[in-house]
Order: C-alpha cells, then sequence, then structure tokens
C-alpha cells in the first residue's frame, strides 16, 4: 500500500527540448494518496501513459522524483516497486488454466502453496471467476481473460498500487458497465491506490472518487465529478466534461458593459468589474449549456438570440444558438417548449465562470 508522490516531475522523449510543447509532462507536483479510487482522464497523447509508465518504473523520468510513502523510487526496477499495471489488452498466459493464471505472481515470490491457494479463491470469488478456474485461459471471451488480468494484478498481498490503462477498451459495451462496478466493489474490498486511465469520462466518473484530467502534459484540475462539472479550473476542463461541454465567450469591457464581440452582454455589475480588473487580452466567460435560460418571449435581462437547430435527446433537447457571432448550447428540459426562429437568454451571474489565459479566476458576484 502506498501514498505516490511526484515531485517536480518532467518528462521529454526529445534530446534536446527547448520549449513547454517539447514535453510529455510538464513539469508538476501531484499526491495520489494511499487508498484513493483515482482516475486520470484527458484526450489521446496528453501524457496519460507516459505518466503511468513512469509511476511504474517502465520509465525514468527527465527530470524530479517519484516517492512512495516519501522514499524516493525512481532508481528502482518496476519489480520492487510492486505496482500491479493492467493494460489495454489482458496479460495472461494462454497455456495455463486461470488457478494458475492467479497464482502465478505468488508462486514467482515463493509464497507457501497453502497461501497461494487462499488468496487465489479470494480473488476469484470477488472476481466471480471460481466458476472457471479449471479452463485454460486460451478458451476465456475477452472480459473474462482481461478479469484474470487484473485478478493478477490483485492477488500478491505487498501490491502498493494497481494501475489500470484503459482496461475496458476490448471489453463490449454491455459488460463494461459490469467490470467496472466490479472494480469499484474491488477498491472497497482492497482499500489498494488505484488510478484508472481513460479517456471517457463517464468511465472515470463511475470509477474514481477524485479525477485529475490532464491536458498538453499537466494536471490543469484535481476534483471529484461534481468539482468538474460545477467548477472547472481551465477551459479544457469545462469543454471536456459535460455532454455537450461549456460555453465560452471571449469577453471586454466597454463603457462600463460586457461585450461579446459586438454584443452586449448582460451581466451583473460583479461580472463586469471582474472582466474589467483582468490582467489580459484573453478573458472568457464560461456557462454550463444547464445553465442557460431559454425563453421564447424577451424577458427582463435576456439577450436575443438565434436558434440554429435543436436535438432532441428523449428526456431532453440541445438547442443550438448564436448570440451575436457566439456559438452556444442550451439544454431544455422535457415539458419546456423548444424555441424555433429566436430565443431569449439570460445567464444568472452565480453560474457564470470567469476565465483569464484559460485558468479560473474567482470573483465576487455582488
Ligand atoms: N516512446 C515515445 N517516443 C516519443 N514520443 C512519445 C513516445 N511515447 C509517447 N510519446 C509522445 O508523448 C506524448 C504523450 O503520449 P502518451 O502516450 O503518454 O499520451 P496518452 O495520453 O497516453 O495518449 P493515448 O491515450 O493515445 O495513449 C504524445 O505527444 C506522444 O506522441
Amino acid at each position: 500500500m502506498a501514498e505516490i508522490t511526484l515531485k517536480s516531475l518532467a518528462h521529454t522523449y526529445l534530446p534536446n527540448p527547448s520549449s513547454p510543447e517539447d514535453y510529455a509532462i510538464r513539469e508538476m507536483d501531484h499526491v495520489w494518496h494511499q487508498g484513493g479510487a483515482y482516475a486520470l482522464l484527458g484526450p489521446s497523447g496528453c501524457g496519460k501513459s507516459t505518466l503511468l509508465n513512469i509511476i511504474s518504473g517502465l520509465l525514468e523520468p527527465s527530470s524530479g522524483e517519484v516517492l512512495f510513502d516519501g522514499e524516493v523510487v525512481n532508481a528502482l526496477p518496476p519489480e520492487a516497486r510492486n505496482i500491479a499495471q493492467v493494460f489495454q489488452f489482458p496479460v495472461i498466459y494462454d497455456t495455463m488454466t486461470v488457478y494458475d493464471n492467479l497464482a502465478f505472481p505468488l508462486r514467482n515470490v515463493k509464497t507457501p502453496e497453502a497461501r497461494v491457494h487462499e488468496r487465489v479463491m479470494e480473488v476469484a470469488e470477488v472476481l466471480e471467476l471460481t466458476g472457471q478456474l479449471k479452463r485454460k485461459a486460451k478458451n476465456l471471451s475477452a472480459d473474462e481473460k482481461q478479469k484474470v488480468s487484473m485478478g493478477r494484478g490483485l492477488v500478491r498481498e505487498d501490491v502498493s498500487a494497481i494501475l489500470f490503462d484503459e482496461p475496458l477498451t476490448v471489453i463490449d459495451p454491455q459488460l463494461k458497465w459490469k467490470l467496472r462496478r466490479k472494480l469499484k466493489e474491488i477498491h472497497q474490498r482492497f482499500e489498494i491506490t488505484m488510478v484508472y486511465v481513460t479517456h471517457d469520462q463517464l468511465e472515470a466518473s463511475t470509477f474514481a472518487d477524485k479525477i485529475a484530467v490532464m491536458y498538453e502534459g499537466q494536471v490543469v484540475q484535481f476534483g471529484t465529478p461534481r468539482e468538474l462539472f460545477e467548477t472547472p479550473n481551465h477551459t479544457f476542463v469545462g469543454y471536456f466534461i459535460g455532454s455537450p461541454g461549456m460555453n465560452f465567450l471571449t469577453v471586454t469591457t466597454h463603457q462600463g458593459r460586457v461585450m461579446a464581440g459586438e454584443t452586449l452582454l448582460e451581466v451583473g455589475k460583479g461580472v463586469h468589474d471582474a472582466v474589467a480588473g483582468a490582467r489580459s487580452d484573453n478573458v472568457k466567460l464560461g456557462i454550463r449549456p444547464e445553465f442557460i435560460e431559454v425563453h421564447e418571449q424577451p424577458v427582463v435581462g435576456a439577450m436575443e438570440a438565434r436558434v440554429q437547430h435543436a436535438q432532441d435527446l428523449g428526456t431532453y433537447s440541445i438547442v443550438y444558438l448564436t448570440l451575436g457571432g457566439t456559438p452556444l448550447k442550451a439544454r431544455i428540459e422535457e415539458g419546456q417548449t423548444t424555441p424555433s426562429g429566436r430565443a431569449w437568454l439570460r445567464f444568472p451571474d452565480d453560474r457564470l465562470g470567469l476565465y483569464v489565459d484559460e485558468f479560473r479566476v474567482e470573483f465576487d458576484h455582488e
């Protein structure tokens, strides 16, 4: 069991890096606490696998330290780190039985056979593999093979943490849900630190208590699914979390009013003062589609927008609008009429986020 600390960690695959873009991991500090269920979420190429491989010891970082329970492990090879890694494709011995596959990591470290039996039976029970123990691994279905792969990670009692690198990629969609639940159950039972890498926000939020969102080699936010939804720290988190993602309007101030291009925005004084006080030309207001009020008629404090089209998603619709030149999406709940042609929008001040140079800045809404 371990707390994993990443200290001033950076990694580049290039021999002579000259700019931040040359780094797969830009200098970062991060702590995965003992016993936590975490997800590492981000788009393809943001550095997720690089980070996992640095933790497990498959890759040596260009700079910085990896610590397990306060001890620097940079010089330790993967086998000395007691980290189990579960990859996209199951890593099992096809010609061995399920039992022998599960027993392998224990026999490898000369565990007494009676203890091997106890642990294999315990792990098989959790993974619902008890009835399959005598079968040859090669005859199993893809999800059963992946369960064996996970079991091989779980079976050792000295495992510090389990790292899952997109473990459900090859699993049928109906079974993914079941296996995710199973992983959660395993986490609760074994209280082991787990880091689950995925580019799928649903997978991340069903598995993890806390999610690290990665973008361009940086963890831009580490928070609960609710925090990522309600207060995204970075515009990327706003876009990436939610379905559809957050709306952003590039704003300026002019004669005491907030403008999005040529369009005047109806917002309160607190929002105006915060935009006016921002020390950058890159200032955005963000609002989630769920929080835009859509009216069919003009109302006080509302802005006229054009309706482009609407998408009926059964229990709700997404309406695509333009406010001046800015495209926006708003969510219309079941029972509410979807406007056509024109609509009047209100942005409740307390639902607006201010983003300066892409990062969220808190401000007084009054
Ligand atoms: N062995 C390598 N040599 C050179 N560049 C690499 C190597 N592995 C990864 N990269 C680069 O480092 C960056 C991060 O890649 P990484 O595989 O860590 O991202 P990822 O988020 O895991 O992506 P994916 O989900 O596609 O696996 C990318 O720009 C990638 O092209």
